[in-house]
């Protein structure tokens, strides 16, 4: 449904230039909600602003819905964006105007008549769960019911895309969830494609089928959630589970182990005492269902100076397990995702 390649965008100035988005490729499928997440600055804004060419890129191409947008002139690439909506951070809500009002407004734009507008709006916000708020203003609304009527108004052109800029970032964590099971719900009734941007892991994990890890303009890791959960290494997984800084336990090698799927719910640590005789302890880790899949990770003290016997068996059993802070990528207390 989208289709990005070989993506580049440098913000030139007289003092210095800044390369934002420094090559990446991305493919949404239609019908997924893919989340891109990063650290401030990693170039995530930018990315998503290309996507509608609010943000021209210096090269590349952006295809949506079998539309290379990059290749469209003027008046076609405003066609386009009709099937584009996009939600923000701080809603972008004109305050002189009522709920209503603000969803009416692209409607007007395009053109609609006061009848059909008004039936839309109704349906629109009826749709969010804001049926009987249409005569209020953003003043009199709270976070989640103004970022309600931002989604009313994205979808007002009926698009087949959704790109949401930091829509949860504003909000409070029973807010942020609420919002998110909205999207999922549109996502699932409307077959909306969402794309967004986040650096907070939760939306992540309670809303994505997919995600890219982004830093300094570039994709460090991207794909389903549940494959990047199976990729030793993966900087995705440490972030969705931190385990913290490695301890130091005197007789005992740390070992991580990640599960996901099928494997979630194994007895994994009944099956490593019965096997191998000895007391294993966990010292962190969660197993959480996520949009995806269920999932978790633990933090594991095997007694002895050798796990490699635990490592290889868990392993067979196609669990990914590796020696803490052994991986040569970021780890969870240094830089890289934010929890
Ligand atoms: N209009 C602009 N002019 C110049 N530099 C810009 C502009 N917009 C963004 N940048 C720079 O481009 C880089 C990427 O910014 P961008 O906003 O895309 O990152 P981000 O991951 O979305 O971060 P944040 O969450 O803080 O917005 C940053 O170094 C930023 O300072």
């Amino acid at each position: 449904m989208i289709r990005i390649e070989g993506l580049r965008k440098t913000y030139r100035s007289a003092k210095r230039n800044v390369v934002a988005v420094d090559g990446v490729d991305l493919t949404v499928a239609e019908g997924e909600i893919y989340g891109v997440i990063g650290t401030s600055g990693a170039g995530k804004s930018t990315l998503l602003r290309c996507v509608n060419l609010l943000e021209r890129p210096d090269a590349g191409t952006i295809t949506v819905d079998g539309t290379e947008l990059t290749s469209l002139p003027g008046g076609e690439l405003r066609r386009a964006r009709h099937g584009i909506g996009m939600i923000h951070q701080h809603f972008a809500l004109l305050s002189s105007r009522t709920a209503a009002g603000n969803v009416a407004l692209p409607l007007e734009v395009t053109g609609v008549g006061r009848a059909e507008r008004a039936e839309r709006v109704a349906e629109l916000l009826d749709l969010v769960g804001l049926g009987d708020r249409g005569g209020a203003y953003p003043a009199q609304l709270s976070g989640g019911q103004k970022q309600r009527v931002g989604i009313a108004r994205a979808l007002a052109g009926r698009p087949k895309v959704l790109l949401s800029d930091e829509a949860t970032s504003a909000l409070d964590a029973d807010t942020t969830g609420s919002i998110l099971s909205l999207l999922q719900d549109l996502n699932r009734r409307l077959g909306l494609t969402i794309l967004l941007i986040t650096h907070e892991m939760g939306v992540v994990k309670q809303a994505c089928h997919s995600a890219a890890v982004m830093r300094a303009g570039r994709f460090v890791e991207a794909g389903p959630v549940a494959d990047l959960l199976a990729t030793p290494g993966s900087e995705l997984t440490r972030g969705l589970f931190p385990l913290g800084p490695v301890p130091d336990v005197p007789g005992s090698t740390v070992v991580d182990v990640t599960v996901s799927g099928s494997h979630a719910d194994d007895a994994l640590l009944a099956d490593l005492v019965r096997t191998f005789d000895v007391d294993v302890r966990i010292l962190s880790g969660a197993v959480e269902q996520l949009a995806a899949v269920r999932a978790g990770r633990l933090r594991l003290a095997i007694p002895g100076p050798d796990a490699g016997p635990v490592i290889d068996h868990l392993r067979q059993r196609g669990v990914l397990a590796e020696i803490a802070g052994s991986s040569p990528a970021t780890t969870d207390a240094r830089e890289g995702v934010e929890p």
